[in-house]
């Protein structure tokens, strides 16, 4: 959306007109950066275990602020935080955080990411920034999984919001088998992610992997639509992550910080 300035010259009564192509979206931004940051925090503050040692720390821009918030803990040199990914690890290490890996310490007493769409029972999905397989390892290594996201976020069912479609992630040389079976699935469009202006040729995750985002439209079974993916030759994790949250925050658009459980 594109605003103008109308400058009116005192002597001519003439006007100039200037574009100010951001303004609304500047405003729009923050609203949600709010959003996000005021999850995170609250997700962090009532969550966050006294005597914790081992932390997962997700992917994604709300994260940003999870990490930002345990960053300030006064006794943040008493635990260790494990990463879901390079972006992951990156904000460990700048926040002050001791890093460690899931092959040293595989009991994690909590574990904090975002998602892409959540659902009421708390479903999610997950991938919209290709870190699925280390995400999804670290919440099933956790006690405690808790979902931090901004309003968009939230849906009555899966696939309305997020309508990319589900994140996959597959074995490179498997691309054109699994893109067969998912036609075979159901799916309405299976695109192989691309790196876009950043990258010709696709998206490689941090375990070097591709990534397909398949649209099945509204998923009313995703644990089935998981299971079924998943069997599939050359997948080695889907985007679904189903049973694993136990709340998830949403910073609203009003301010404020809503709460569902299961
Ligand atoms: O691959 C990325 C992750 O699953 C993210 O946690 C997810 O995309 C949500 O990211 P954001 O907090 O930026 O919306």
């Amino acid at each position: 959306m594109v605003g103008y300035i109308r400058i009116l010259k005192s002597r001519s009564f003439s006007s100039i007109l200037f574009p100010i192509p951001s303004i609304r979206k500047y405003s729009i931004m923050s609203l949600v950066e709010k959003a996000k940051k005021a999850a995170a925090y609250k997700a962090v503050d009532d969550n966050f275990p006294p005597n914790a040692k081992y932390i997962g720390i997700g992917s994604g821009s709300t994260v940003v602020y999870v990490a930002e918030r345990i960053g300030q803990l006064p006794n943040k040199d008493s635990f260790i935080c494990i990463p879901t990914g390079f972006q992951s690890k990156q904000l460990i290490i700048d926040n002050g955080l001791t890093l460690g890996t899931i092959e040293q310490f595989p009991d994690l007493d909590i574990a904090f990411d975002g998602a892409d769409e959540v659902d009421p029972k708390l479903s999610l999905i997950k991938g919209g920034g290709a870190c699925l397989f280390q995400e999804k390892l670290v919440a099933a290594s956790a006690k405690k999984f808790i979902v931090v996201a901004d309003y968009r976020k939230e849906s009555n069912v899966l696939g309305k919001q997020w309508t990319q479609g589900v994140p996959i992630e597959i074995v490179p040389n498997s691309y054109v088998k699994v893109t067969k079976d998912l036609k075979q699935l159901g799916a309405k469009t299976i695109t192989l992610r691309q790196g876009g202006k950043a990258k010709a040729g696709p998206v490689i995750t941090d375990n070097n992997n591709f990534l397909i985002d398949a649209d099945f439209g509204e998923i009313e079974d995703p644990a089935d639509l998981h299971n079924k993916i998943k069997s599939l030759v050359g997948v080695v994790e889907t985007g679904l992550f189903i049973g694993m949250a136990s709340a998830s925050y949403f910073g609203e658009e009003a301010g404020g910080v809503k709460l569902w459980t299961v």
